[in-house]
């Protein structure tokens, strides 16, 4: 099968590990920068060109498109979409879960678990909007952050509001939640591919950190999850439209509260700590993604020869 993966960097461990994957399994996989995709739009037809050159016939493509290329990656991948390539994220479901606002209230209407969330716009509804939410400490965060940048901790109620108000005066895009103490400054990374989490680890923050993830100083070691926290964190996933997604859980009196579902989940962390192939398991779940017809995104797939 020609597979292709969508990534601004070959040498990232990731990557290079769903290149290794795919080689191994047999199939053609190249990576491409999309960024250096470039398309044309015309009514029922669609082209790509990659270095001057015509791409087509590719059965698959496995998006990791990061954060500061939101934008374009997406267009690139719903183009790759339109010309009959299948995803097993599609660029819509890509665009839904980078929006964590946009992600807990489609969670919250399908009953999931998730922190206690406030948003608002008027400075002049700050109080009151930080009421709504109880006493601090408070988590504030980026809607569009990643690796923990952007999350900060308030515990006063004037040190929510002043950092409330100076997002706002950033016009940044931002919620407010309860802080979930309970989870003791650890989460769970639960990656899920199709309908199984193939691998799951506990991070746990640092000395004198609340934010657990890998790039601030937070350890990894493999987990078992409970029935809860697995059928939590597979819903999550289907809930976002992802086949493959990083669900962040915390452990709380209420139960498993999800934090974020990461639709461009690293592999080093969850390969280290666990040892599982979850780059063998994502390229497995691609290529029969292809070959399950009725589950392809596009109708156009079918003018693609099988492999
Ligand atoms: N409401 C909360 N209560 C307690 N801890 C929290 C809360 N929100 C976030 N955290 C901690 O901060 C970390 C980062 O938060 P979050 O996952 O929302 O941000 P992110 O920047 O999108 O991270 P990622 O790199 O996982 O995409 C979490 O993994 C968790 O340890
Ligand atoms: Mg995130
Ligand atoms: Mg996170």
């Amino acid at each position: 099968m020609k597979l292709a993966i969508l990534s601004r960097n070959a040498k990232l461990y990731s990557t290079q590990r769903l290149v290794e994957a795919a080689r191994e399994r047999r199939h053609t996989v190249r990576v491409l920068d999309p960024l250096r995709c470039y398309l044309s739009i015309a009514p029922g037809k669609f082209h790509m060109r990659y270095k001057g050159k015509e791409l087509s016939g590719i059965h698959a493509v496995i998006p990791r498109i990061g954060a500061s290329v939101s934008f374009y990656g997406t267009a690139v991948l719903r183009q790759f979409e339109l010309m009959g390539s299948y995803s097993p994220n599609p660029s819509d479901a890509i665009l839904r879960s980078r929006d964590k606002l946009r992600c807990h209230q489609m969670l919250a209407g399908e009953g999931l678990g998730l922190p206690l969330t406030v948003f608002g716009d008027n400075p002049d509804d700050t109080t009151d909007l930080l009421g709504m939410l109880g006493k601090p400490p408070h988590v504030i965060k980026l809607n569009e952050g990643t690796q923990g940048a952007g999350v900060i901790l308030a515990e006063t109620a004037s040190a929510s509001r002043s950092v409330t108000e100076a997002f706002r005066g950033l016009y940044a895009n931002f919620l407010v939640q309860e802080f979930v103490s309970e989870a003791k400054g650890a989460d769970l990374r639960c990656f899920v591919v199709g309908d199984q989490v193939v691998a799951a680890m506990r991070r746990q923050a640092g000395e004198g950190e609340f934010r657990s993830n890998l790039h601030r100083g937070g350890t990894a070691t493999a987990v078992a999850l409970d029935e809860a926290e697995t059928a939590t964190a597979l819903r999550a996933a289907r809930v976002m439209g992802l086949g493959v997604a990083g669900v962040d859980l915390l452990k709380s009196k209420k139960g498993p509260l999800v934090l974020e579902v990461n639709s461009s989940p690293g592999l080093e962390g969850i390969e280290g700590a666990t040892g599982v192939d979850v780059a063998g398991a994502i390229i497995d779940y691609t290529v029969a993604g292809v070959r399950r017809p009725a589950r392809a995104p596009s109708r156009r797939r079918s003018a693609l020869t099988k492999a």
